[in-house]
């Protein structure tokens, strides 16, 4: 079901005409659907219905951090997967239990480590045996008892783009298997620390579940091996790496599809799972409005659509040659070719290359679809330009759920030294 429909020749984000979103926001906004969201939150548990026992989701706050949004898959029954310390502090803010919350990340520093014990969060997932160490002694000293997973590194290719492929022996992300036991044995001996399970996650976007069932049937192996060590194994964390359809013909596995694999892979393991979806939960979910500046015509190849939005607001198409779906929000049932960019001074600032869309001309909005994950979390203030509101919609009212922040603001955080003062 799609929230984002054309209803009297315009397209409205649920109730919800998004003319009146530009009009009374300004652009580029993103807009997100209240009833995308939970629907997405209930077809994804709904999936994961047939599994031995119950799991826990913990939505990967990466994918979209707003509190609202955040607040929103709590009130669904979800926790939170968080990679830093602003994380966990938006996950609490929006009223996560502590005990939901799972910590993932390479990079946790030991202030974080502290902050995830202080706040009692229900799993740490530790990356190395540095990590680890660093984990039990803090928590020893604390009197406490972390409670972990070891994340291990499957050497699994997920098939999606390499910017984002976390499970090949080469990425930074996890133990690799051949020495799994070993630092399992060594972290599991430490004072302070529970370890009682293993969490993987091998990518994000997979549009091919083989490489998951790969990597389940290595940590199912990996289980045993180390029942077989004498360790009690209650945990197990499957991440997360569902792909959406972001253009049409690209068809990813279902969450039905991808629960049914799950339960087969994780047949007779008699542990708890944890899951980390983000995108699946948030890519469809929002988009961002835009209005067309100007189009630029008399170049050598097709007109440029200059649109207010930039690679600052929305970085995925730079940063990975990813695909957003351009519709005018009032389509004239024309279709031009063109390529699709934003103001900032940089070639690399384009939506889309020849493109086929709707025709639009200056001062026309239009939106990028599937910009739920991903989107408004990676912006950043590149060329003086400030952070673009965030709008959610809930039937035919909305709230703005993150004000703009203009580039001004940015620069009050500025100033200049006394000693350039002379
Ligand atoms: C550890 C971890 N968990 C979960 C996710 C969420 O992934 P996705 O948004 O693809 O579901 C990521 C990002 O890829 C991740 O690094
Ligand atoms: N930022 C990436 C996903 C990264 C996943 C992080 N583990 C994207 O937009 O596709």
């Amino acid at each position: 079901m799609d929230f984002f429909q054309l209803k009297n020749g315009e397209l409205h984000a649920e109730d919800v005409p998004l003319s009146r979103i530009a009009e009374e926001v300004g652009t580029p906004v993103y807009v997100y659907s209240r009833a995308t969201f939970e629907r997405h939150a209930r077809v994804f548990r709904d999936a994961l219905s047939g599994l031995e026992q119950k799991p826990h989701i913990a939505f990967a706050v990466k994918a979209n951090p707003n509190i609202a949004v955040l607040s929103l898959l709590s009130r669904e029954g979800y926790g939170a997967d968080v990679v830093s310390g602003g994380e966990l502090s938006r996950a609490l803010m929006a009223g996560m239990p502590a005990k939901d919350i799972v910590f993932s990340g390479v990079g946790k520093t030991q202030a974080e480590l502290a902050q995830g014990l202080d706040e009692g969060i229900g799993q740490f997932n530790i990356e190395s045996s540095e990590e680890g160490r660093e984990l039990a002694e803090l928590a020893h000293r604390r009197g406490q008892q972390a409670q972990a997973t070891l994340r291990i590194n499957p050497d699994v290719d997920a098939k999606t783009h390499e910017k984002i492929s976390t499970g090949k022996a080469e990425n930074k992300f996890g133990i690799p298997l051949i020495r799994a036991r070993e630092v399992f044995g060594e972290l599991a001996a430490l004072d302070g620390l529970n370890l009682r399970g293993v969490a993987v996650h091998i990518g994000s976007q997979l549009l091919d579940l083989e490489p998951l069932e790969t990597a389940f049937a290595k940590v199912g192996a990996l289980v045993r091996d180390l029942r077989s060590d004498g360790h009690t194994i209650t945990h197990v964390d499957l991440g997360g790496g569902l792909g959406v359809p972001y253009k049409a013909g690209e068809v990813p596995p279902s969450p039905a599809e991808y629960g049914a694999m799950v339960a087969r892979a994780t047949k007779g393991w008699d542990v708890h799972l944890t899951f980390e979806p983000g995108r699946v939960i948030a890519g469809n979910a929002g988009v961002l409005l835009t209005r067309v500046v100007r189009v630029k015509r008399g170049g050598n190849g097709p007109p440029f659509t200059i649109v207010d939005a930039a690679m600052n607001d929305l970085a995925r198409p730079a940063m990975y040659g990813a695909w957003h779906d351009f519709d005018a929000v009032v389509p004239s049932g024309e279709r031009m070719t063109s390529n699709i960019v934003g103001p900032i001074c940089e070639t690399g600032d384009t939506f889309a290359r020849d493109r086929e869309c709707d025709a639009v001309q200056s001062g026309d909005l239009a939106v990028f679809r599937t910009a739920g994950a991903y989107g408004a979390t990676m912006a950043s203030s590149y060329n003086s330009r400030g952070f673009v509101p965030e709008v959610m919609v809930d039937g035919d009212q909305f709230a703005v759920v993150a004000d703009r922040i203009p580039a001004h603001a940015i620069m009050d955080a500025e100033r200049v030294p006394d000693f350039l003062k002379d």
